[in-house]
């Protein structure tokens, strides 16, 4: 009716519309009509023309399709959407057709949707993700082989058997999949037409669709393109070193937010100018030329840069560059026309590196020079005093009781005190002489060009002369100091530099053996007894595990009775075929290289067995008595060892007691107080040793829990003709007994020293007098006959 009233009104009608074709082609028709009036002006007769416009609006569909697809492109709308847009439109020509665009995923070769606005959800579902492979429907065949694959009835097809509930469900039956590619012809996806009926496509379809196919190609690949770009644009803007891309001339045609952070220029202030504008006048001319030779040689380049950014700082880069070619059209013969610099900020990690050579080789707390430092400095000293025949002097300077300043005002005053010291000392060595700090309060002095044997001495007392003033420290302490300084020589002593101050080392111990705040020079007699010592470890290390060591016991007597009351238990050392060597001599060593400890743990099992054993025999039981050393009493689980030895041999804790002497507990009161009490609770008794060569300190003594005070047989040597060491003895005497202590005189010799000691009623005697130390054996018939008779 409306389409009569403007034929009407107008006078004509051009109208098209489409109508299936009896062969089932879809027809598009172009309707014009003219209407025709009598004289009257009535409407009289209307004529019409009818004209197949089929193919004209296919072309132009196709074309309307192709400008919506673009217009979706450059408004960056994102693939599925456009994909849809582009399926839709195919549906709209021909309505028979269900459009299915499927993407390849290249890396996992399975289909992902992309877009079919009309196939039920489920069903969609169940393609997304599909394996592509041969005969794994029409779309995965079709991805697999990279052709068309037409099937016009899916339920006889085999490649539709795994299929068919989907396919039944949805109500689809025929299937052509045309796979679309790229300029490489490889597989991008797939664009498939569904059917609810069994089909066949014409020619005319598959024309259609390969056009649709085609132009869903360039989509894909314009998107992903874009999305590439996008990515790069991304990387480019945000990763944390600076571009700089150049043409070949080369002028900055772009730099990236890393760059104008590092360099401080804007994009507007380098763009077009020549990259020097960073250059920091650092590198000369053969520099650069070489840069460029490389890079016009390789087409590549990479070093470390210094630059200096826009406020003027100069700072280190690590810089890559590399020509590359971002535009055929304009590229040289080496087939490039950019060159990419990419650097990185290398300032914090120059710093590092500059923090870890100060670590590495110099001392913290002094800023001297450290042990390795001077090492190399001595080994190079050396080579130059080789070359000139001089002398190099080495002084090893150790502070005398530095360890004292530590313990009673603690380590920070200590450290002021070394930094005090390197002060002085510093300012008092030539600028050819090298300082260093070996560490704790050893020093060492390296004198390059000294000519004469003596000079180093010169020095030394010089040093020493230095510290006769105080150090008035900033914590306000006021410190008095001496130095022990040991002197060697190249090349006298050694021709290296390990040796030079091994030797002057060793001489520095022989000047504190001598009285300290001296120095001494190495000397041959020196090395030759340092010598002895370290053969002398290696030697005992393995007389320990051969069984080399034997133990002597040395009776302790009642002073009263008479009687003997116990033994002392002396290690010594019997080497197969060779002298005795006493403990004097090993002891020590045992002591400085920590064999103390596993020596002094045999030591207290073989006395505590034998204790045991002489119980056993039927002797009256007796107090065994065992040495323990420094090392042994700080160890953290001395009282767990004893404990665990009275447990494995069986000797009740009443009849051994230990012995230590003052020295030992003197550095950690507290501490040792502790230990003394964990192993006075177990039942042991305790006597301090060589008593009066020590502190003596009557305050330590009252808190320590001591049974027995052994008056030191230096005092006993003496008595009969020493008026001194009668009253150091007699005090002592008079001081255990004042504190209720037991007190015992060792190293009695003589009716003399044993007169004057019974005189002043001094409890137990020890000395050759009674018995000299002898093997378990020999000392048994002896005790027998001494021993309190059993009642
Ligand atoms: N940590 C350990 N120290 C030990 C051990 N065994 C011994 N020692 C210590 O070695 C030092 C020397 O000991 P030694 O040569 O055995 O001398 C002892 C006695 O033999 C000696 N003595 C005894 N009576 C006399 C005497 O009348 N005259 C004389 N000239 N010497 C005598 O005195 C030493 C006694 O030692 P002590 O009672 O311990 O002071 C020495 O310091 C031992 O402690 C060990 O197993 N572990």
């Amino acid at each position: 009716m409306a389409r009569q009233s403007i034929l009407i009104s107008e006078g004509q009608l051009v109208h098209d519309y489409r109508f299936y074709h009896r062969d089932g082609r879809i027809v598009w028709l172009l309707d014009q009509l003219q209407l025709i009036r009598d004289a009257g002006d009535r409407p009289y007769e209307v004529v019409g023309t009818c004209l197949d416009i089929s193919e004209r609006k296919r072309t132009e569909l196709i074309r309307q399709a192709q400008q919506s697809a673009l217009d979706l492109i450059v408004t960056n709308q994102s693939l599925p959407v456009i994909l849809s847009d582009i399926a839709k439109h195919l549906e709209a020509i021909n309505p028979d057709m269900l459009v299915s665009i499927l993407l390849l995923d290249k890396q996992t070769k399975r289909l992902k949707l992309g877009a079919a606005p009309s196939l039920p959800d489920d069903y969609n579902a169940a393609v997304n993700g599909q394996e592509i492979g041969e005969g794994v429907g029409s779309c995965g065949t079709a991805a697999f082989r990279g052709e068309t694959v037409i099937v016009s009835d899916i339920d006889h097809h085999p490649h539709w058997q795994h299929f068919l509930d989907l396919t039944r469900k949805a109500d689809l039956h025929a299937c052509w999949s045309l796979p679309f590619k790229d300029e490489h012809n490889d597989v991008l996806g797939i664009f498939a037409i569904y059917h609810h009926i069994a089909c066949e496509p014409s020619p005319k379809d598959l024309e259609l669709i390969r056009e649709f196919a085609s132009f869903t190609a360039l989509a894909v690949q314009k998107v992903r393109a874009t999305e590439a770009l996008r990515l790069s644009a991304t990387v480019f803007a945000s990763i944390r070193e600076g571009v700089v891309i150049t043409d070949l001339e080369p002028r900055i045609v772009a730099v990236n937010r890393a760059y104008m952070r590092i360099t401080g220029y804007s994009e507007e202030q380098v763009l077009g100018k020549n990259p020097k504008i960073i250059k920091s006048g650092l590198h000369d001319k053969t520099f650069y030329q070489a840069m460029w030779a490389t890079l016009k040689a390789t087409g590549h380049w990479s070093g470390e840069v210094w630059n200096r950014r826009k406020n003027g700082e100069i700072y280190p880069q690590w810089l890559t560059i590399n020509a590359v070619c971002i535009d055929s059209s304009c590229c040289d013969e080496s087939n490039s026309c950019n060159y990419v610099g990419v650097f990185t900020d290398i300032s914090q990690i120059k710093q590092s590196e500059a923090q870890l050579a100060q670590l590495a080789h110099y001392d913290p707390l002094t800023g001297l020079p450290n042990r390795l430092l001077a090492q190399s400095q001595l080994h190079q000293a050396i080579e130059r005093a080789q070359r000139h025949g001089r002398l190099v002097g080495v002084l090893y300077i150790d502070l005398d009781r530095f360890k004292n300043v530590n313990d009673s005002l603690g380590h920070p005053v200590g450290d002021e005190l070394l930094i005090k010291l390197a002060e002085r000392m510093k300012k008092r060595v030539r600028e050819e002489d090298t300082l260093a700090r070996l560490g704790g309060d050893e020093f060492l002095l390296v004198l390059e060009d000294v000519r004469d044997l003596g000079d180093p001495a010169f020095v030394a007392q010089s040093l020493i002369n230095l510290l006769t003033s105080p150090f008035v420290l900033p914590s306000g302490h006021e410190i008095f100091i001496n130095a022990s300084i040991g002197i060697s020589l190249f090349p006298e002593d050694a021709s290296n530099a390990t040796e030079l101050i091994q030797h002057s080392d060793m001489a520095m111990y022989q000047a504190k053996k001598e009285g300290r705040n001296t120095y001494r020079y190495h000397t041959e007699a020196l090395s030759v007894a340092a010598n002895e010592r370290l053969i002398m470890e290696n030697r005992l290390r393995y007389a320990l595990s051969a069984e080399e060591l034997i133990l002597h016991y040395q009776p302790l007597v009642d002073a009263r009775t008479g009687y003997v009351v116990g033994v002392e238990a002396l290690v010594r050392w019997q080497p197969p075929g060779k002298a005795m060597v006493p403990p004097g001599k090993f002891i020590p060593i045992a002591e400085e290289t920590g064999l103390i400890v596993p020596l002094g743990e045999w030591v207290l099992r073989t006395a505590c067995k034998q204790a045991r054993a002489w119980i056993d025999a039927g002797l009256s039981p007796l107090v065994m008595a065992v040495n323990l050393s420094v090392r042994q009493f700080q160890s953290e689980n001395l009282v767990g060892m004893v404990q665990r030895i009275l447990e494995e041999t069986q000797l009740p804790a009443d009849y051994l007691e230990l012995e230590l002497t003052e020295s030992m507990f003197m550095e950690h009161v507290e501490q040792s107080i502790e230990t003394l009490n964990k192993l006075k609770t177990l039942g042991v008794h305790l006597a301090i040793d060589d008593f009066g060569t020590g502190y003596s300190s009557l305050i330590y003594l009252k808190r320590f829990p001591i049974d027995k005070l052994k008056i030191d047989q230096r005092f006993v040597r003496d008595l009969a003709d020493d008026h001194n060491d009668r009253e150091i003895a007699a005090t002592i005497i008079a001081m255990a007994r004042g504190l209720k202590l037991g007190v015992l005189a060792e190293g009695i010799e003589s009716e003399e020293q044993l007169a004057f000691l019974r005189q002043q009623d001094c409890d137990y005697y020890q000395g050759y007098l009674f018995h000299r130390p002898v093997p378990a054996i020999e000392l048994e018939a002896w005790l027998r006959e001494h021993s309190v008779p059993n009642r």
